[in-house]
């Protein structure tokens, strides 16, 4: 797992951002050969999404032959309610790019049969023969998705009860009022997030320092789910400076370090 350490949050989108779209045009995705993105919501995508946005409309981007499979969702919120995720998604990247809404898949989190649901996912995902990269951000627990504290990190698409600190979290969404938050969501397992041939996290602000800590610096635990990604072969996250606080000196200068060797050997970006 490598770890990017830019200076704020939009150095942070920026860097994702022209990750995202150099990976896209390098696959040169057709009709035949679709370039497979997972993507997560929450506050820290927003500014890379308006970044891919922008790309979209300069005619830098196209998403005409990308399809998308989102994290997760909450249970028993209508599609069009403002906070599901079906809404954010589409109003804060998919109205505004060039892919076809029939090659965007969200969890239904209002599905007859939830656990059916989940399954179908699974096999939706196995049929488009996995995921190229994960885009994901990280709860202030260290989860990824949905993946709450003690999630198996085999974990497939399933059902899951938030955590006490997950609902106060989201309330800032929900007029602040923590009864309006549905306490269960749909969510991709840790292991579908795993199964991505890469996996691109981002994490910013200081609310998320002592995750990064777990995560970067400590054993892989269940209870951190996101450090699952330090076995991964090809998994990065890039966080700004406030959420290194919580590292030590050695490990921030080390990842620091490595960028600049990387940065004066190979000045082209490989
Ligand atoms: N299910 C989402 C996660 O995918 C997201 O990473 C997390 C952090 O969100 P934010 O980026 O707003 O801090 O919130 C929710 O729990």
């Amino acid at each position: 797992m490598f770890l990017f350490i830019e200076e704020n949050a939009e150095q942070v989108a920026t860097y994702a951002a022209n990750y995202i779209k150099k990976r896209i045009n390098d696959y040169n995705p057709g009709p035949d050969n679709y370039f497979i993105i997972g993507l997560p919501t929450g506050g820290t995508p927003i500014q890379t999404y308006q970044k891919l946005i922008e790309f979209v409309k300069a005619g830098e981007l196209s998403f005409k032959y990308v399809k998308s499979f989102n994290m997760d969702e909450y249970v028993g919120l209508e599609e069009d309610h403002p906070q599901s995720y079906h809404t954010f998604m589409r109003e804060n990247l998919f109205q505004h790019i060039d892919i076809d809404l029939a090659n965007t898949n969200l969890l239904n989190g209002n599905a007859p049969d939830l656990t059916a649901e989940c399954r179908r996912y699974e096999e939706r995902i196995l049929a488009e023969g996995g995921i190229d990269l994960f885009l994901g951000g990280m709860g202030n627990d260290g989860h990824v998705a949905f993946n709450e504290p003690c999630s198996s990190l085999a974990s497939r698409t399933r059902i899951k009860t938030l955590t006490s600190d997950t609902i106060v979290a989201n309330a800032r969404y929900f007029d602040n009022d923590v009864s309006k938050v549905p306490k269960m969501s749909l969510t991709v397992g840790v292991g579908t997030v795993f199964d991505a041939r890469e996996v691109l996290l981002l994490v910013t602000g200081e609310s998320k320092a002592l995750a990064l800590h777990n995560c970067v610096e400590k054993g892989s635990s269940h209870m951190w789910t996101a450090s699952v990604f330090q076995h991964h072969t090809n998994s990065t996250i890039v966080c700004d400076e406030a959420a290194t606080m919580e590292l030590k000196v050695k490990t921030v200068k080390y990842f620091k370090d490595t960028r600049n060797i990387i940065n004066e050997n190979f000045p082209s970006g490989q």
